[in-house]
């Protein structure tokens, strides 16, 4: 698509979705005819949102962003009523510098009261450190290929496991939750094509060790619906959909079409997708996070690198099906307003 800035890009690949996927014509979804609202039925009815913004946003930054500003970034994050910021990596310096003030944002946040605030932690050294640092919540991160495993943590497959059940094992002590990801899930930047089978193996291993959610990676961005669907379903032969999760990256514009198709592989059970994308405090109220919050947990949901014009319709498009009564009852109520009036006079 050349140049095109990416909110278009979205927009476009959203009304493609919902022409080839749902078969509802250019419309916008406020727009939708109530027997297409009803088409869009059984997705869940809660999406929780982890914010990842403060650590997978900025850890790609070219400039260090200083620690003041990354402070006074989670704690406006935290009023927007998101449940869940993941705020920084207790990661080497040498490896990630950007991430080199953890135990400083960690400290100066304010917390605020019913916000979680996990931190990522790649070994005992980084869990320590975090725990000391006032975290209450870690994520362990594997991978699904070997090479990103060796080229992210410096360690193969079989050795990050050993690590991560340590951290789970002192975890655990201590009643701290752990999450887990798997990057590469679609997809590897040296290893090409990932199986299905081997994302299923990975999550099922962090599933069994303790923790308790399981974030599947795409972490170039490469997936595509019929990709996502497949690995999904492969995963969800080894772990209940309660505890999974989609972190998708925006790379080719394909995060929201990847993640409507993870929000429909199965309705019925809950589900967990982390969506990595800070609301502007300006959210219509009906689309407002604090809404999105006080609803019933079915599906956490991770888009990383997401910015709010590209997430818009998206929400409305994924909301609207919540509000069929206020889609259908308003141009009844006014037809029926305007036809007394009518009689009346
Ligand atoms: C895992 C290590 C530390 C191994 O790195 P290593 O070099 O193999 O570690 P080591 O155990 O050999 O120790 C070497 C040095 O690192 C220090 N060290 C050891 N551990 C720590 C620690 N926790 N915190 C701070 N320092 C640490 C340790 O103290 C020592 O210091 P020295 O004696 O040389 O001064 C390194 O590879 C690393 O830090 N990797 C970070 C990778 C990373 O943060 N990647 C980005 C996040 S993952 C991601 O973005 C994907 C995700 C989650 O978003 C999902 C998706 O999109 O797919």
């Amino acid at each position: 698509m050349g140049n095109m800035p990416s909110a278009v890009k979205h927009c476009l690949s959203y009304q493609h979705l919902l022409r080839e996927h749902l078969g509802v014509g250019d419309t916008v979804a406020g727009a939708l005819e109530p027997a297409q609202v009803t088409q869009l039925s059984g997705f869940p009815e809660y999406v929780k949102i982890v914010e990842v913004g403060p650590r997978d946003g900025l850890q790609n930054e070219k400039v260090i962003v200083p620690t003041d500003i990354k402070i006074e970034f989670i704690n406006q994050l935290s009023k927007t009523g998101l449940s869940v910021i993941e705020v920084t990596s207790f990661v080497s310096s040498k490896w990630v510098p950007q991430m080199a003030d953890h135990t400083e944002v960690m400290k100066g946040i304010y917390q605020y009261p019913g916000v979680r605030y996990p931190v990522l932690t790649p070994n005992l050294q980084g869990f320590h450190n975090a725990i000391a640092a006032g975290a209450t919540e870690v994520s362990v991160f594997g991978a699904a290929s070997e090479s990103f495993s060796k080229k992210n943590i410096n360690c193969s497959i079989e050795e990050s496991m050993e690590r991560f059940e340590a951290v789970v094992k002192s975890a655990r002590h201590i009643n701290v939750p752990v999450r887990g990801y798997v990057s590469c899930a679609l997809g590897c930047p040296y290893e090409g094509h990932i199986a299905p089978e081997k994302v299923a193996k990975v999550s099922k291993q962090l599933y069994s060790m303790g923790c308790y959610e399981i974030s599947l990676g795409d972490t170039i961005g490469v997936g595509t619906p019929g990709s996502m669907k497949r690995m999904l379903e492969s995963v969800m032969k080894e772990i209940p959909l309660s505890a999974l999760a989609v972190h998708c990256h925006d790379t080719y514009g394909q995060a929201l079409a990847n993640i409507l198709t993870a929000l429909q592989v199965n309705p019925i059970l809950p589900f967990s997708l982390p969506l990595s994308s800070s609301f502007p405090p300006s959210l219509p109220p009906f689309l407002s996070p604090s809404l999105l919050s006080s609803l019933p947990s079915f599906l956490p949901l991770s888009l990383s690198s997401f910015l709010f014009p590209s997430l818009s319709p998206f929400l409305l498009f994924f909301l609207s099906f919540l509000f069929p009564f206020i889609l259908v009852s308003l141009p009844t109520f006014l037809l029926f307003f305007f036809s007394v009036l009518n009689f009346a006079f």
